[in-house]
């Protein structure tokens, strides 16, 4: 894989948050094992896509990684410590449907920043940077509540990566985009990821899961099933669940 760092980071230098190791997690409501002893290792470098029919816990899983829910029980360990506000800017959440500020496209991402403490000439010089690899550059004055589903996406993905985290995670971003808009989301993940960062992502979308994965987790009510290099996994899966759900045949 060809990374090329930020000027000034090095995303698998010494100060790395990964690998990401989770360890026998489970989160449970109620008496319903929502998911079941998970065990997988998250590394620099292979786009890594999570996958599996509906309510299998692919976005409970990524709520869990990112800190926004705390498991029932086993660990998540980032480069062997346990998740701490070292990881506030260091790894980011984009959702299927963006949570946008009531201001314009600039003030979304510029909000983000100066939380973050970063002054204003850097703060204006990285939103240009933002804007222009997410293809929004003629729209930073506009309010973006007004922009269209996919420029929506773009923006708040945009916003993710200003904070140039470490690994970003994606719900679903493309699921509520024609095919013309999702593509230009996948661009904009690609491009991410040759600048460094590691990418989790669920979807639904077969094709963008050969597109754009380099490596394969399967979710089948809550277990990880199979974990795979995505070739090997769309030529020969291994569990029979992941072989009934690509021919289209899994009853969840
Ligand atoms: N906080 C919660 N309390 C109770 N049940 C929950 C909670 N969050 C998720 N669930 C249930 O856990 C299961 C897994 O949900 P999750 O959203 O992770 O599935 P998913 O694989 O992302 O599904 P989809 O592909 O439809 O988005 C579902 O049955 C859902 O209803």
């Amino acid at each position: 894989m060809n990374v090329i760092p930020f000027p000034g980071q090095s995303p698998a230098g010494p100060s790395t948050i990964l690998p990401l190791q989770v360890r026998e997690l489970c989160f449970q409501v109620g008496g319903t094992l929502l998911l079941d002893h998970l065990n997988l290792e998250l590394r620099h470098g292979p786009r890594t896509l999570l996958i599996g029919p509906n309510g299998s816990g692919k976005s409970l899983t990524l709520r869990l990684l990112h800190g926004l829910i705390r498991p029932s029980s086993g660990t998540i360990r980032w480069d062997g410590l346990p998740p701490d506000r070292h990881l506030r800017t260091r790894q980011a959440m984009v959702f299927q449907r963006p949570v946008l500020l009531r201001r314009t496209v600039r003030a979304n991402i510029d909000y983000v920043l100066r939380i973050h403490g970063m002054g204003r000439a850097q703060r204006r010089e990285r939103i240009d940077e933002v804007l222009a690899q997410a293809g929004l550059e003629a729209l930073g004055n506009r309010s973006a509540r007004v922009l269209s589903g996919g420029e929506q996406q773009r923006l708040a993905i945009a916003r993710a990566w200003a904070l140039r985290p470490e690994v970003l995670f994606l719900d679903e971003p493309t699921s509520n985009l024609d095919p013309g808009a999702a593509l230009a989301v996948e661009g904009m993940i690609d491009t991410i990821h040759q600048r460094g960062t590691k990418i989790l992502m669920t979807t639904h979308d077969m094709g963008q899961a050969r597109r754009l994965g380099d490596e394969i987790l399967f979710l089948h009510r809550g277990r990880l099933l199979d974990q795979a290099d995505a070739d090997t996994f769309f030529g020969a899966p291994e569990s029979q669940e992941a072989r009934a759900f690509l021919q289209g045949g899994l009853v969840v």
